[in-house]
């Protein structure tokens, strides 16, 4: 890591807004709305994905008011970098909660879906009966670059850039920013 990517201060400086905090707190709301007209009556396990997922699941949570468990999972492929090896580093794996369950696998971004795909396929694995995804944001990938997984539902999207904010790191800070980022270029 160079001097300045462990300078959170210089990081923020040289970003650029993405979405601000009212944007951000619309978008979890709509997310809100549609998720429990999905699965009101299902009674789900709810699994957030640690750690960017955990300030999407934080404002999303007191808004879904029907029956849920909680849970997490942790999987990591960045690690601090803005790239992801092609493998992905379980931390907590799902268990056998999931079998027989509507499961609601919440974080914090789509990006090329790496992530995603193999937890949803894991817990489908277990015997998951459903499995709903929802991510705050999705990344705007090149045209033709596909994606293993489809969201389910979708905040908001964002450019083909590293961000960050909103429970999402950049180089490790950052995750704590209420608005959304991105680095430069
Ligand atoms: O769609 P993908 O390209 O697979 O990337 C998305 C994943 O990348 C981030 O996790 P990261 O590996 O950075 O771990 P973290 O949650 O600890 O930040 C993010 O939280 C997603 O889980
Ligand atoms: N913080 C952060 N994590 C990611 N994981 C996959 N893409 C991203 C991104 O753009 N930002």
């Amino acid at each position: 890591m160079t001097a300045l990517h462990s300078n959170p201060a210089i990081i923020l400086q040289q970003a650029s807004l993405v979405h601000d905090e009212a944007t951000v707190s619309q978008a979890v709301s709509r997310l809100a709305q549609g998720i429990t007209e999905m699965l009101n009556d299902e009674k789900p396990l709810v699994l957030c994905v640690m750690g960017g997922g955990v300030v999407f699941t934080g404002q999303l949570l007191p808004q879904l008011l029907f029956p849920l468990e909680f849970g997490y999972v942790q999987a990591s492929r960045y690690h601090n970098r803005t790239h992801g090896d092609e493998q992905l580093v379980w931390k907590v794996k799902p268990g056998e909660e999931v079998r027989d369950r509507t499961i609601l696998v919440l974080d914090d971004i789509l990006d090329e879906g790496v992530t995603l795909a193999e937890i949803k396929a894991q817990c489908l694995a277990l015997g998951a009966k459903r499995v709903v995804v929802a991510v705050l944001v999705e990344k705007l990938l090149d045209p033709g670059k596909l994606k293993p997984i489809k969201a389910d539902f979708v905040g908001l999207q964002v450019p083909n850039q590293y961000v960050f904010g909103c429970g999402m790191d950049a180089y490790g800070w950052w995750r704590n920013l209420p608005a959304i980022y991105a680095l430069p270029g």
